[in-house]
């Protein structure tokens, strides 16, 4: 045992440097040595403790009991609790100070009051039975927020998509969604989220396009808000989880340059997956999006087509929609034949967004149980993508003529389940039809 011995200061007689209850006493059990705090515990000044013995404290019943004899008898470190004056229970440690021929010499004590402690743990304990209720909270929330409902899949694009990701997901690369608005962008940067070794973490949307310059900087890596409250940043928030840069095509030349520094400076571990409607490749030969941010962040590309050139998730969304409404409103209205036939021939600009809102206001709107074309909404009758929809001006004609070509198939494909009658309508072989398909859908 390693043994303590006094400093050679016995004759002070009071340790003043100390804020702390500490008292020291010979063996015979004589207080020699105190602090400015000692006897408060006892309703007693300091100096009334000063000389007095413990073995006279503890039979007038204020030392309840004396802790030196205790650490005299052991020769080692003792913890009591002492009941001292108003009830208060007082946490007494006891060390022995060994002289040279190991013999106990002095006892010195120091002392915390335990109701303050016990405070402190039923403070503690409410904190941590409110912590859990907010972690389950928080768990809870994100379970729903990265839940993504029914995500339809029939076409061979996304099938090829969702491959794609069953590969990269579990890597930690970064990756940019491109296509249009509602295409399934984030949704599929969530199951990307869920598929990978970061799926306990956060997953952490900044919707970049809404974000001014001047407060980019802060809400990535944090600071004081207009109140003057301190604030985490985005960087910070998607540790071990996935940061989700929304819209980055949106993001001005100077947000791009703080959001580069910044992803250089803190290296974070953290997956990124970007989302934009315009090519980011465009956008940098356009000098409109820097090129070491564009090779940063742009390892794996996934470009998701808009589903209009989706026809078998088009059909699917119209079904899954419409029996979701149907449910929601307790209906059990249908669509007629010529009215899914002209639906699929829109254009669909916010994609599955829009089938969504269309799909409700037919199922709330619509006087019959079939609902037809003369329940569309003004906006939507006469809409067909056809030649005024192809974008000419600036374009050579072999690529107009590509692009009418890929109208015409999409056309035949939405009516025709099989190559072969896709080859008869078209009046081409049917090996002729897969090339073409594999050429504009692949
Ligand atoms: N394959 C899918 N199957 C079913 N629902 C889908 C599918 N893809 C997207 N959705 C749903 O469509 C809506 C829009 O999708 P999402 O927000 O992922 O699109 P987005 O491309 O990120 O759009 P934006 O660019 O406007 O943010 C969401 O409610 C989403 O759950």
């Amino acid at each position: 045992m390693q043994s303590l011995y006094l400093l050679p200061n016995s004759e002070e007689e009071i340790i003043e440097s100390y804020d702390e209850d500490i008292i020291v006493t010979k063996r015979d059990g004589t207080i020699i040595k105190v602090t400015r705090k000692s006897g408060l515990y006892y309703d007693l000044s300091a100096e009334e403790l000063l000389g007095q013995s413990v073995y006279e404290l503890e039979s007038k019943g204020i030392f309840t009991p004396a802790i030196t004899p205790l650490v005299l008898k052991q020769k080692k470190k003792v913890a009591i609790v002492q009941i001292a004056s108003n009830n208060r229970k007082v946490l007494i440690t006891g060390i022995p100070l060994f002289n040279e021929f190991q013999e106990v010499e002095f006892v010195i004590s120091y002392s915390y009051d335990v109701s303050e402690l016990r405070l402190m743990q039923e403070y503690l304990a409410e904190f941590e039975d409110e912590m859990s209720t907010v972690k389950e909270e928080l768990a809870l929330l994100r379970k729903e927020s990265l839940h993504v409902e029914g995500f339809i899949c029939e076409s061979k694009s996304m099938k090829q998509i969702l491959k794609m990701i069953d590969k990269i997901a579990p890597l930690q690369v970064s990756v940019v969604l491109e296509g249009e608005s509602g295409v399934g962008k984030t949704a599929l940067a969530k199951i990307i989220h869920k598929q990978s070794t970061k799926k306990a973490g956060p997953f952490v949307t900044v919707d970049c396009g809404i974000i001014p310059d001047a407060l980019f900087k802060r809400e990535l890596i944090g600071g004081l808000d207009a109140e003057g409250t301190k604030k985490i940043g985005f960087l910070q928030m998607a540790q071990s989880g996935t940061l989700y840069l929304q819209g980055i095509d949106e993001l001005s030349l100077a947000s791009q340059t703080t959001l580069l520094k910044e992803l250089q400076r803190t290296n974070g571990n953290f997956r990124i997956i970007t989302a934009a409607e315009q090519s980011l490749e465009d956008l940098m030969a356009a000098k409109q999006f820097r090129e070491d941010l564009f090779y940063y962040l742009h390892v794996v590309p996934i470009h998701v087509l808009p589903l209009r050139e989706r026809p078998e998730d088009l059909r699917k969304a119209f079904e899954i929609y419409l029996e979701k409404y149907n449910g929601m409103y307790q209906q059990n209205k249908k669509l007629s034949d010529p009215l899914f036939h002209s639906l699929l021939y829109m254009r669909w600009e916010r994609n599955f967004m829009e089938v969504k809102n269309l799909m409700e206001r037919l199922v709330v709107q619509s006087e019959s149980a079939m609902i037809t074309e003369d329940d569309l909404p003004a906006e939507y009758i006469q809409q067909h993508v056809g030649i005024d929809s192809i974008e000419m001006e600036g374009h050579p004609l072999p690529a107009i003529l590509e692009k009418v070509e890929k109208e015409v198939l999409l056309k035949a494909q939405k009516q025709y389940k099989t190559t072969t009658e896709m080859a008869d309508y078209l009046g081409i072989s049917q090996a002729s039809v897969v090339r073409k398909l594999k050429k504009y859908f692949d």
